[in-house]
C-alpha cells in the first residue's frame, strides 16, 4: 500500500491494530475504538504484515481477528476519507484495488483465521468478516454492508464474496439496501457460526482456537488449502489436487504420531512434520 494518511488524533499513541502471539495463536486486534475501529492506513498494515507472520511462521498454527473495546469494526474511515477521499489513489494508480490484503482481498491465510466479533461489524468490518474462516459473535454484533447509502462500493469484495456465503436474495438485500442484521439473523444465515453473551466472543474463539491448534498442523493447513483451492469449481475437477494434498499429509510424521497417540491412549505430540 502507498498512500498514507496522517490521523488527526495524534494524541492516540498505541498503535492501530495490536498483534500478540500465545502459545500457537496468533491475535489480531484492531484497535481504534473512538472510532469504533474504523479503518486507516496504519492499521492495514499492521494487519498485512501480521498475515504475512501467520503464513511464515510455523509456530503460528491459527489466527484470532477481533477488535478493541468491544466494537469490531466500522470499515473506511468515513472521516480521513472526506480528507483524502480513496478515488484519489485509485485513479492515480497508486492503490491497486484488485488485492486489499489488509482486508483479506485477493490474498488468503495458509492458517485458519476465526473473527471474534463484539458489537458492529459494518462496511469493511464485514467484508473483512467474509475472508475469515470461523466467525463467533456476541448477541448484540450487528453486520452489514452499508457502502451504498453513501454512495460509496462494496472494495472489499463483498459484491463477489457475500452471494457466495449466504443466500442470493438476502445478500442482495443487504448490499442494495445497506440494512444491518443481528447477530441471531446473522447465524441463521450462516454468516456466523457461533453467538455468545456480550463480552464473551473472544473466548469461545479462544477456545475454537485451542482445539484447531492441537490438531495436527499440516492436516489442518491441508484441509483449508483444499477447501480454498476447490471454491467454486465442480468437484471432479478438485480430485487430483484433494489426493495430491491428502496423500502429503498421510506420508508425515504427524500422520504416525497421531494414531500411535490413539493406541497409547494419550494426546498427541505433533510437530508439523
Ligand atoms: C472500499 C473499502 C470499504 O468497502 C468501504 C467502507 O468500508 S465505507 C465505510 C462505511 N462505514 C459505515 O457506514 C459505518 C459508519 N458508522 C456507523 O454506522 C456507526 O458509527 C456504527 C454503527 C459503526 C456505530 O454506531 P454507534 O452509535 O455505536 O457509534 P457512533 O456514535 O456512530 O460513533 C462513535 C464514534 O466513532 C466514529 N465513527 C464511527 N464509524 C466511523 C467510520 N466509519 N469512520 C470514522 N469514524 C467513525 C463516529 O463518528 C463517532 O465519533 P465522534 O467523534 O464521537 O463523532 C474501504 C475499506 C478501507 C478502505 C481503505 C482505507 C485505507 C486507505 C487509505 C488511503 O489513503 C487509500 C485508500 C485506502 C487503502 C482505502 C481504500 C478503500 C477501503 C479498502
Amino acid at each position: 500500500m502507498t498512500a498514507a494518511i496522517t490521523e488527526p488524533d495524534a494524541a492516540e499513541t498505541a498503535p492501530d491494530c495490536l498483534v500478540e502471539q500465545d502459545g500457537h495463536v496468533l491475535i489480531v486486534t484492531m484497535n481504534r475504538p473512538h472510532r469504533r475501529n474504523a479503518l486507516s492506513s496504519e492499521m492495514l498494515r499492521i494487519m498485512e504484515s501480521a498475515w504475512d507472520r501467520v503464513n511464515d511462521d510455523p509456530e503460528i498454527r491459527v489466527c484470532i481477528l477481533t477488535g478493541a473495546g468491544g466494537y469490531f469494526c466500522a470499515g473506511m474511515d468515513l472521516k480521513t476519507a472526506n480528507e483524502k477521499p480513496p478515488s484519489e489513489s485509485f485513479e492515480d494508480g497508486s492503490y491497486d484495488p484488485t488485492v486489499i490484503k489488509g482486508l483479506l482481498k485477493g490474498f488468503r491465510l495458509t492458517k485458519p483465521l476465526i473473527a471474534a466479533v463484539e458489537g458492529p461489524a459494518i462496511a469493511g468490518g464485514t467484508e473483512i468478516l467474509q475472508g475469515t474462516d470461523i466467525r463467533v459473535a456476541g448477541e448484540s454484533a450487528r453486520f452489514g454492508v452499508a457502502e451504498a447509502r453513501w454512495s460509496l462500493y462494496p472494495m472489499g469484495g463483498s459484491a463477489v464474496r457475500l452471494p457466495r456465503q449466504i443466500p442470493y436474495t438476502v445478500a442482495a438485500e443487504l448490499l442494495l439496501t445497506g440494512r444491518t442484521l443481528g447477530a441471531p439473523e446473522a447465524k441463521e444465515l450462516g454468516l456466523i457460526g457461533h453467538v455468545v453473551p456480550d463480552g464473551e466472543a473472544l473466548a469461545k474463539a479462544r477456545e475454537i482456537a485451542d482445539q484447531i491448534a492441537a490438531n495436527g498442523p499440516l492436516a489442518v493447513q491441508a484441509i483449508l488449502r483444499t477447501m480454498r483451492m476447490s471454491e467454486g469449481k465442480h468437484e471432479d475437477e478438485c480430485w487430483a489436487d484433494d489426493a495430491r494434498i491428502g496423500a502429503a499429509v498421510f506420508s508425515s510424521a504427524d500422520a504416525k504420531e497421531g494414531p500411535r497417540a490413539f493406541l497409547e491412549k494419550r494426546a498427541p505430540r505433533f510437530e508439523g512434520r
